[in-house]
């Protein structure tokens, strides 16, 4: 087993550190179900919330999450500071559905060129213009360091979905036992490159860019729970708009940051 330690997260690298993983986690159950919130925190929900509640390809073994879970290990005043507005925040709107997101589909990956081949990925349903909220990332609310990064039989720092949340709050969230679609994204590098079709209307395809990601990782503030949430959106055009946004069809792609893969590296050759 190599040492326990922290890299570079699959998100915004400027600002996010992604706690250290080391395996490909299993989609089985826990062994135990996720940790229950306390009655003073907003309740897990893995209940429908509408007609429709499950994405569709959705784990069935995986439970899904449509607010934040949390770890008995998240104090009152790790709360308060996630529930303490700070404007500078996007926001994710009160209008948007608690549930399946709207505008992209869980999808499995059956291109044998594709590195994440085997595995699924998230893909637009339609049109993500430039700068636009993809969905929350959901996942268990947990402490980023110290022996909080232990809950009772589940180590965060084997984790594959685990980004920071709020530093200064020391609180990560994690996907590998509970979450929502954007546990799926993936990060763009190796990623077969598909040319775009024109769009009906117009003779050129939209503009597209090579090996770049399309999306990013952004803290956000929740309108509908009142606390700060992790989130993917569509890249902005940029200062020379070559982003113009997700095509229907196409894989929404991050970067999970050097250090995601530069640490994998490092756990290989420990493995070795
Ligand atoms: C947050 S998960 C992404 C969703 C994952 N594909 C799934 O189906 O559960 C992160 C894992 O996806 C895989 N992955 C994502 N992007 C990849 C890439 N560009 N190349 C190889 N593997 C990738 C790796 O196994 C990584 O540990």
């Amino acid at each position: 087993m190599s040492e326990t330690r922290k890299r570079k997260h699959p998100a915004n690298e400027s600002s996010i550190e992604r706690i250290k993983s080391s395996k490909m986690p299993k989609e089985t159950p826990p062994s135990k179900p996720p940790s229950q919130p306390t009655p003073s925190q907003p309740t897990l929900s893995t209940t429908p919330s509408n007609d429709d509640p499950f994405p569709v390809n959705w784990p069935k073994s995986l439970p899904y999450l449509t607010t934040p879970a949390y770890s008995p290990q998240i104090t009152p005043s790790q709360l308060s500071l996630l529930r303490t507005l700070d404007p500078d925040l996007p926001t994710i709107p009160g209008s948007f559905p608690l549930g399946p997101a709207p505008h992209v589909k869980i999808t499995p990956i059956t291109d044998l060129k594709h590195p994440a081949h085997g595995q699924s990925g998230l893909f637009a349903t339609q049109h993500l213009p430039p700068d636009t909220l993809i969905l929350p990332y959901l996942g268990h609310y947990h402490p980023g360091s110290g022996p909080g990064l232990q809950d009772e039989d589940y180590d965060y720092t084997k984790s594959d979905y685990d980004l920071w949340l709020d530093r200064d709050a020391d609180v990560a969230v994690d996907a590998a036992r509970a979450g929502n679609e954007a546990r799926f994204v993936n990060d763009y590098r190796g990623i077969p490159f598909t040319p775009r079709e024109p769009v009906p209307g117009q003779k050129k395809p939209p503009k597209q860019q090579k090996g770049k990601p399309n999306a990013e990782f952004k803290v956000a503030w929740d309108e509908r729970t009142g606390q700060k949430v992790m989130s993917v959106w569509v890249l902005p055009r940029g200062k020379k708009g070559l982003n113009t946004g997700i095509e229907r069809g196409e894989e929404v792609m991050v970067s999970y940051g050097r250090g995601f893969w530069e640490g994998r590296k490092q756990e290989g050759e420990g493995e070795n």
